[in-house]
């Protein structure tokens, strides 16, 4: 059986729910997935390629095939992107600047013109870009505090890399002709019982407003501010929280909310969180991650929650408002093999959410026929959503599953 007659079945079975599968997959090509920069070299960037990961981040595994240069880095990045089918972005990081090989340029000087080569490379590509200062991984973060800092020299360095990465958003999304999300993440908190929580959120405020304060034509760039529930040695106090980011975020309507997936408790969903901020007409950025027990950021893959996050951007059509990111770093698999992964994944689920009757289960819904919405959920199930698949990586030129061989 060719795709083409598979996805003909698929067709008619969709249909029968209501479910234009044509229209599904002309929408879909019209929504990118942002594809994280920094699975392809376990977050290393070029500053230097022997640099040791902090913040309290952490790589684990020790797979082989980690890029050693630039233009290795890179071809490593094509062979995962051509993985992926559809619209997409790369956000890149503040670390992946290159100076010619020369590691001279600390991260309060860096300039648009250290990142021409993502540039370059995305339009060869015909890709978009997004961006996140690199607020760890330096001598001056060594303390845990960047943004929040009580030391005022160090404060004043982050706000001025803070300040300057927005400048290199706005220029990729000129040079792009599309917005540049640049989202900030920080690793400032405390190891142990924190007597002033108040303090640090001062300060952090203060900084934020500074880094905020030149207006950027939304057109070319936009900034998102990324909370976190606790981190390898913040474990007591995180500045950064959620609470403090969605107050902040609301008061100053100066950037948009950053929802990770692993940055919550163990039972509390993202999915669950993004009408409360769609309601009221906020954008968000989000980083899709899997979190096994912790923030551990394994690979994306087709569980519930991506699957739920998905849904809830379809049932509201708000793909314009939520865009989606993607955030995991795993050594132990192959790096080209785990950005694939985890970027069809997104993909995939977006699909699947898309190729629910959303209209009909609403109706449901809002008429109290709840029998109707959960036995139309389930059956659903068990439509063919692979076919659909299929045909998708078809018109985009992309191999469906041939690629896992290489990997026997
Ligand atoms: C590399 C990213 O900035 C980082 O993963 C951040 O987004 C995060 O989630 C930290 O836990
Ligand atoms: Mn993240």
């Amino acid at each position: 059986m060719s795709v083409e007659s598979n996805y003909q079945v698929a067709k008619e079975l969709y249909a029968q729910y209501g479910i234009d599968t044509d229209a599904v997959l002309e929408k879909l090509s019209e929504i990118p997935v942002s594809v994280h920069c920094w699975q392809i070299d376990d977050l290393t960037g070029f500053e230097d390629f022997n640099a040791k990961l902090s913040g309290g981040l952490a790589a684990t595994g020790n797979a082989g095939g980690k890029p050693k240069s630039v233009p290795e880095y890179f071809e490593n990045l094509t062979k995962a992107l051509k993985l992926i089918p559809g619209k997409k972005k790369v956000a890149a990081h503040a670390i992946y600047l290159d100076n010619g090989g020369v590691n001279n340029i600390d991260r309060n000087a860096i300039e648009p013109k250290h990142f021409t080569h993502w540039v370059e490379y995305a339009k060869e590509m015909g890709i978009g870009l997004d961006f996140n200062p690199t607020y760890f991984n330096h001598a001056k973060a060594e303390d845990g505090f960047t943004l929040s800092s009580y030391d005022e020299g160090i404060r004043q360095f982050w706000v001025e890399h803070g300040k300057r990465c927005r400048k290199i958003g706005e220029y990729f999304g000129k040079e792009m002709g599309q917005v540049c999300y640049t989202n900030h993440w920080i690793p400032d908190g405390y190891k142990d019982i924190t007597v002033d929580k108040m303090g640090p959120r001062e300060v952090l405020i203060r900084s934020l407003d500074e880094i905020f304060a030149e207006k950027i034509d939304p057109a070319y760039n936009v900034d998102s501010v990324e909370s976190k529930l606790f981190g390898l040695g913040s474990e007591a106090y995180v500045t950064g929280s959620h609470e403090f980011y969605t107050n902040y975020v609301a008061n100053r309507k100066n950037c948009i909310i950053c929802l990770d997936a692993g940055h919550y408790h163990p039972t509390e969903v993202i999915s669950a969180k993004l009408s409360s901020y769609l309601v009221f007409g906020q954008e968000i950025m989000l980083h899709v991650s899997r979190p096994m027990r912790w923030d551990s950021d394994h690979v994306t893959i087709l569980d519930d929650e991506t699957m739920a996050i998905m849904e809830e951007i379809a049932r509201y059509d708000a793909f314009d408002k939520v865009h989606i990111g993607l955030d995991f770093f795993d050594a132990s698999i192959d790096r080209i093999a785990a950005t694939a992964i985890g970027g069809r994944t997104a993909k995939k689920a977006i699909l699947k959410a898309l190729l629910q009757p959303t209209a009909e289960l609403q109706k449901a819904e809002h008429e109290g026929n709840l029998t109707k919405r959960l036995a139309l959920l389930e059956e659903v199930k068990g439509l063919p959503f692979g076919l659909v698949w299929a045909k998708y990586c078809e018109m985009c030129g992309c191999e469906q599953d041939s690629w896992i061989r290489r990997y026997e």
